[in-house]
């Protein structure tokens, strides 16, 4: 702790958090989870009881539990483990920040709450301030999501003198597609001291032009490994092949979301990629049908089994 931390980068995925049939945590399979990521998507961050972890559906005392599994299964295998700590009590988000401190997570991140809410950013910076104190050894990241916070303070807006008001402010998680708010965001961050996480998997490419340090979402649990190609392809400033990896990735998002695509829905995905079951997801969240889960499966082989190489003569010749 007080040492100099390693930024945040490259690709972290928001975990799910895997159940069994009875509605419990399954803990036991979080260890295979961490190689699994590690090893078959080359994804070494994870976010952890976020939304595609279902945070806030869970008891305090399960998020401790997750959180430390994430924290030990992780260890000299992971390059960061943040801790989503956002909750409706400050309280118990002040708990959790301090518990991820205890048991050594790499950073925490919090959600605007979203019951009673914030209506501007001071009250916003308040809120987020006491949070970070109850952890003021652990990079502080604020979970920007308006569409499902309905907090829709903006995030340049926020951003701007926030490390006078909150010395651990390290960077944002940013899932909302309002590029100009995002570029502004960039365009701040001088120093580039922060990191700043663009969260719409099928937009990365749109967030990595703009100047996202990294990304956070659900699909790297699946698709890191055809997404860290996006990432190099975009790093060696081979756009076209760039472009060709997220059209490729947005055909199965697109695929998806008429279908019906949610946090059920990535669990079932994840289950069939990996083998790792997930179980369930929680109430009010219903599990996927199986006619989604086949659909799914089916487009998801005949992505693998076309080249890229192939697309060149199609819609992508115009920029290769
Ligand atoms: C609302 C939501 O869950 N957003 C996730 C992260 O922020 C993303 O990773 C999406 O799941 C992904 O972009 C697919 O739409
Ligand atoms: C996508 C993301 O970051 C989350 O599930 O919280």
């Amino acid at each position: 702790m007080g040492s100099p931390r390693k930024k945040l980068q490259g690709l972290v995925a928001a975990t799910l958090t895997p159940m069994t049939e009875n509605g419990e945590i399954n803990f036991s399979v979080i260890g295979q989870y961490v190689d699994y990521l590690v090893k078959e998507q080359g994804v070494k961050n994870v976010f952890v009881n976020g939304t595609t972890g279902e945070g806030l559906s869970l008891s305090v005392s399960e998020r401790r539990q997750i959180a430390e599994e994430w924290v030990t299964q992780g260890r000299n295998k992971l390059d960061q483990v943040v801790i989503h700590v956002g909750a409706l009590s400050l309280k118990e988000s002040q708990e959790l920040a301090q518990h991820a401190a205890d048991i050594g997570a790499d950073g925490i991140a919090v959600i605007a709450p979203f019951f009673f809410k914030p209506w501007n950013k001071d009250v916003l910076i308040n809120f987020l301030r006491e949070v970070a104190a109850a952890a003021p050894s652990l990079p502080f990241y604020y979970y920007h999501i308006p569409a499902l916070t309905g907090v829709k303070i903006r995030a340049e807006e926020l951003l701007d003198g926030i490390q006078d008001k909150i010395p651990t402010f390290q960077g944002l998680k940013f899932s909302d597609t309002d590029l100009l708010d995002f570029g502004q965001c960039v365009d701040q961050n001088h120093q580039r001291q922060f990191a700043l996480l663009f969260g719409v998997d099928e937009q990365l490419l749109s967030g990595l032009v703009m100047g996202a340090t990294g990304a956070v979402g659900s699909t790297y649990n699946y698709l890191g490994k055809k997404t860290n190609q996006l990432l190099e392809a975009f790093e060696r400033k081979d756009f076209s092949s760039a472009l060709s990896y997220q059209f490729c990735i947005q055909r199965f998002i697109n695929f998806v979301i008429k279908l019906g695509f949610g946090v059920a829905q990535t669990k079932a995905i994840m289950t069939l990629v990996s083998g790792i079951p997930m179980g369930p997801p929680r109430l009010p969240l219903q599990e996927a049908t199986r006619e989604f889960t086949d659909s799914a499966a089916a487009k998801l082989k005949s992505l693998d089994f076309l080249p890229f190489a192939d697309l060149k003569g199609g819609n992508l010749g115009a920029y290769s």
